[in-house]
């Protein structure tokens, strides 16, 4: 039995003032933000009201929750609208029946955010971008990663904010403890830095793990972007590497009803993204090879690229083709080339879709 989530997401425009900021802290003044607020559920069988409609019903629900936050003064609902307030205002809201392990985040510029865990923990995040050479030493004669090369890498770092600590102060203490970091990897070569002496992204993660956390004792992942497309992470115990892959493929609901807007066909630019978890190979300090993943993975990507999507769903006998129906046959049939894939993530349009992890 596979692990479903379905996900969505929503913009809201507002203004805040964090009057807890001491002036002349910019978040002190009237400013406004383009926020996202994003939902992740297991949304029961039965909840959408047309099976294989739970993604878009999910969405039409964060919609409605966050519209009251829409062009408005963020202070007029809550106190002291910080990243992590607006996550719990929006978390009591989504609750609905039928909607499992509900997770909420919200995110106040493309560099910051907070999300709520499943235990309704509230993990601050920033994110950072340096740009730097590096070169993959290990790697075998001929492959393009053992030229020296460059990437404008980014750094998600997220910190555990339960201690009772407001989160503008974690915010400011993830802050501190990048900066040093900042300096030491932008306009750099990571080869030159002791301990990145083969720096590919699983390595790079722990080494800014091992950096960070005597600062950040409540620091719980960091992940690596190595480009737009691949990347890694580790939270302390465990690495996971990721590569996304883009679909242009077509659908038409086999469930929905004749007269329902999705039964009809048209089509979407997803976003496919695999996860795979597992050891470090001692002598190539990375899990897997980006590039095999997706060397391995291309069979099925050609089955599912520029298709219509609801054929490939009947001739696999899937109840249709839904976002949640295709990850789980994605994930069972890519697990027989790659042994090491744990989750699919598969998103019609930016992050709305479905996430299916192993049990
Ligand atoms: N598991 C890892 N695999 C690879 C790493 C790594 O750090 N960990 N690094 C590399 C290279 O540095 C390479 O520059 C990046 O990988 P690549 O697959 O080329 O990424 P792209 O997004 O450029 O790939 P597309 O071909 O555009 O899909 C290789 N592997």
């Amino acid at each position: 039995m596979l692990n479903i989530h379905h996900c969505a997401q929503a913009g809201f425009e507002a203004a805040r003032q964090l009057l807890g900021r001491p002036a002349p802290h910019p978040q002190a003044r009237l400013h406004g933000h383009s926020f996202v607020s994003r939902l992740r559920a297991h949304a029961a069988p039965g909840w959408a009201l047309c099976p294989g409609t739970e993604v878009e019903q999910l969405q039409q629900h964060l919609e409605a929750v966050t519209a009251a936050l829409d062009h408005r003064l963020l202070n007029d609902c809550l106190p002291e609208p910080d990243d992590a307030a607006l996550a719990r205002w929006l978390q009591q809201r989504l609750h609905h029946d039928g909607l499992q392990g509900a997770q909420v985040g919200l995110q106040s510029t493309p560099r910051s955010g907070c999300t709520l865990d499943a235990g309704g923990g509230a993990h601050i995040w920033r994110r950072y971008r340096f740009e730097a050479a590096h070169q993959l030493p290990r790697v075998p004669a001929g492959h393009k990663c053992g030229r020296m090369h460059g990437h404008g890498f980014e750094a998600l770092l997220h910190v555990r904010a339960d201690g009772g600590e407001a989160a503008t102060g974690v915010a400011d203490a993830i802050e501190r403890a990048w900066a040093p970091l900042q300096q030491r990897l932008h306009r750099q070569c990571l080869n030159d830095i002791p301990g990145l002496e083969n720096p590919t992204s699983e390595v790079l993660s722990a080494w800014l793990w091992q950096q960070l956390v005597p600062a950040l004792p409540a620091l719980s992942r960091v992940t690596v972007y190595e480009t737009a497309s691949c990347g890694a992470r580790y939270d302390g115990q465990r690495y996971r590497i990721w590569k996304d892959l883009t679909l242009d493929s077509a659908r038409r609901l086999r469930q929905a009803p004749a007269e329902h807007p999705l039964a009809a066909l048209y089509g979407h630019t997803y976003t496919l993204r695999l996860h795979l978890g597992g050891e470090l190979d001692a002598v190539q300090g990375w899990t897997l090879d980006f590039g095999d993943v997706k060397r391995l993975f291309d069979p099925i990507f050609k089955a599912l690229d520029h298709q219509p999507l609801h054929e490939l769903a009947e001739r696999a006998a899937l109840p249709d083709c839904d976002c949640a129906s295709l990850a789980g046959w994605i994930l069972q049939q890519g697990r027989r080339e790659l042994a090491a894939l744990e989750r699919v993530d598969l998103y019609q349009t930016p992050g709305c879709g479905a996430q299916v992890r192993l049990p």
